[in-house]
């Protein structure tokens, strides 16, 4: 559970103060609907104009209908007839504003249901792109991934809702402008009560939600811690687990405790936001009523037709409609600002620009050095990589060996360049890395963490993605899944290579650790201009006459190239060129095989612990 620690100094994180607080994002929202689609966008904004103008004059037309009925009866009355078509005309002329009302309004629901699927899709198009240029390290930061899958969960309802209710509040603002005009022909003092009566049930609809609008933000973490839970909870990755050590009860203990923290907090909030509401409100109504009253009574002395007091008595009922609708417009436009700020701060997240754009590097054929290479992640403070130094010929290979947590997977997340230039310098070729371009650098590296990716496509596809110039060439999948070991199997399952990998999708096949492990293998040998071959345990989950033949088949296939492994499995390490031990992010031995075993180090001893475990 967050700490007060965490809460934004609401001036700072929120500038979202006063009145206008409320329009903040209204603009921008505005701005992508027009990028989205212009003509739907004018045409939203002309039924909007109609909707919110007509009413006024529908209630004007009442007016006349009213005053010439009562004038016809008057004729009636005094030449025993009247002439019918001066009323009628009027009560036509409301049967067609009314008929471009409800046409104004359907106009507007089918505009915005084609705008949200519009808008739905460009969002998420642009969330999409703009998670293709961020760094790894922007990945790993908890705030912004959060950002990135909150942008996305309401990527096609949040904009288009505070446009709507963006133009809902000026459509009922311009509704009632022009109540305004037609009421100050009967007193200016009785527009000033009205205005002054509504003016603090606005203010406070508007404080209260720059109040929610904070909340929700400042709570943020545990909203997240919440998510988490539900997929824990709910994911066929994570269930077996929750079963087996039978924790859904301490899970979802944990869950409600949350919800019930978040609720004490939204129940204060609402009652607050509420009775305020209902006070403040009481003022408006009240002074509508008032109003309403001295029209009532202006019409018995005499001052205002019957005509006119019908209008009135339409313009203060649809009025107080508008107003109510109009704050719950503000009320829900915190929310849908609350995203739209989320989205702006994820798409506005700045992006370190690969500059570099060399195809070859100072010195051909140097291959890969590390001079004086230390690294702390970013956010943390503990370095986890100090005064690394190697260098790696081509056609060389080279082991790292080291306890969990020393350091090795950070040492080729360097390499590849997934993190910016650390302490000291990368060179390939002669040439710093950043000053590569980049996809000649990615195109040179072949490479499997072991969190590599399973893919839920076909099996042929979890081959292809390794060389996307090659994502649907069949026979390059095949080569390389003979090299991967992989071709036996998938071969032998019912659509071979066009069977469809995992469980999310219908006929899907899950394959064993191991499988899957052979398909990431091959997955780097798809990439036959690589002369990088990086691999972050390969072989942890196969048997052992698998590793043996992976290994075998690997000595043939990377004579040429630079092959960095790495292995807890010294069986597959003593055959190494060079031998780099790591300790705690520093290097502590060096060198091959039997150099190592003589200098009787702790590579020696890892060894020998070892080989009489297989013994
Ligand atoms: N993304 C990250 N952010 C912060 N710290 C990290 C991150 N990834 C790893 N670390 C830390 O860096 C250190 C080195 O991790 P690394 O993954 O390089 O170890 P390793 O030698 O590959 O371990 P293993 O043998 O378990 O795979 C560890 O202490 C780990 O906690």
């Amino acid at each position: 559970m967050s700490s007060h620690a965490d809460r934004p100094s609401s001036a700072e994180a929120v500038p979202l103060t006063g009145f206008f607080g409320v329009f903040r994002y209204s603009r921008r929202a505005l701005e992508l609907v027009w990028d989205t689609s212009r003509s739907l966008t004018f045409g939203l904004a002309v039924c909007t104009l109609v909707a919110g103008v007509l009413p006024a004059v529908a209630a004007w037309i009442g007016q006349l209908i009213v005053d010439s009925v009562v004038a016809a009866m008057e004729a009636h009355r005094e030449m025993g007839e009247a002439a019918l078509w001066p009323v009628l005309r009027y009560v036509a002329l409301e049967a067609l504003v009314i008929a471009l009302i409800t046409l104004a309004q359907r106009g507007l629901s089918a505009q915005q249901s084609l705008l949200r699927a519009l808008l739905g899709q460009k969002v998420n198009v642009m969330i999409l792109e703009k998670a293709g240029t961020l760094s790894l390290a922007q990945f790993e930061d908890s705030e912004l991934y959060d950002k990135l899958t909150r942008a996305r969960r309401e990527a096609s309802s949040r904009p288009l809702a505070l446009v709507n209710k963006t133009f809902s509040l000026l459509q009922n603002a311009i509704s009632l402008v022009s109540f305004g005009v037609l009421l100050v022909q009967f007193s200016p003092w009785a527009l000033m009560i009205l205005v002054i009566g509504a003016l603090p049930v606005f203010v406070s609809e508007a404080k209260f939600s720059g109040d929610a609008f904070r909340l929700f933000r400042w709570r943020s973490p545990q909203t997240r811690m919440q998510m988490y839970l539900e997929t824990v909870l709910a994911r066929e990755d994570s269930i077996k687990e929750v079963k087996l050590f039978g924790l859904g009860t301490l899970f979802l203990n944990r869950y409600r405790a949350i919800f019930d923290a978040l609720y004490g907090e939204d129940r204060r909030l609402t009652i607050r936001r509420d009775t305020w509401g209902f006070l403040l409100g009481l003022l408006g109504t009240l002074a509508f009523y008032g109003a309403y009253a001295w029209v009532v009574i202006e019409t018995v002395g005499g001052n205002l037709t019957l005509g006119e007091m019908t209008m009135y008595l339409l313009v203060f009922k649809q009025g107080q409609a508008a107003l109510s609708a109009s704050l719950t417009a503000i009320s829900g436009m915190y929310e849908d600002n609350l995203y739209l700020s989320n989205l702006y701060e994820y798409l506005e997240q700045p992006v370190e620009s690969d500059s570099g754009t060399l195809t070859q590097g100072a010195i051909p054929g140097d291959g890969i050095r590390f001079e004086h290479v230390g690294f702390t992640y970013p956010g943390t403070d503990t370095p986890v990589l100090h005064d690394i130094n190697l260098h790696l010929r081509p056609g060389q290979s080279l082991a790292l060996v080291g306890e969990n947590g020393s350091g090795k997977t950070t040492l080729i997340k360097l390499l590849t360049r997934l993190y910016p230039p650390p302490t000291g310098r990368i060179l390939l070729d002669g040439s710093e890395l950043h000053e590569w371009d980049i996809q000649t650098l990615r195109r040179r590296i072949g490479v499997i963490f072991q969190d590599f990716v399973r893919y839920q496509l076909q099996a042929g596809e979890n081959l292809g993605v390794g060389d996307i110039d090659a994502f649907e060439d069949e026979a390059r999948w095949q080569a390389a899944a003979r090299s991967g070991l992989a071709d036996d199997f998938i071969s032998s399952m019912s659509n071979g290579y066009r069977t469809q990998l995992g469980r999310w999708f219908k006929n899907g096949q899950e394959l064993s650790g191991g499988q899957w492990q052979k398909i990431a293998l091959s997955r780097a040998y798809m990439r036959e201009g690589a002369d990088i071959l990086v691999l972050d345990e390969p072989t942890s989950s196969m048997d052992a006459a698998a590793e043996a033949k992976i290994f075998a088949r690997f000595r043939e296939h990377s004579h040429d190239k630079m092959t960095i492994l790495i292995s807890h499995r010294f069986s597959t390490v003593r055959a190494a060129d060079q031998i780099l031990v790591i300790d705690q992010g520093r290097i502590v031995e060096y060198g091959d095989h039997d150099t190592l075993l003589a200098e009787n180090g702790r590579y020696a001893h890892l060894f020998r612990l070892q080989a009489q475990g297989y013994q």
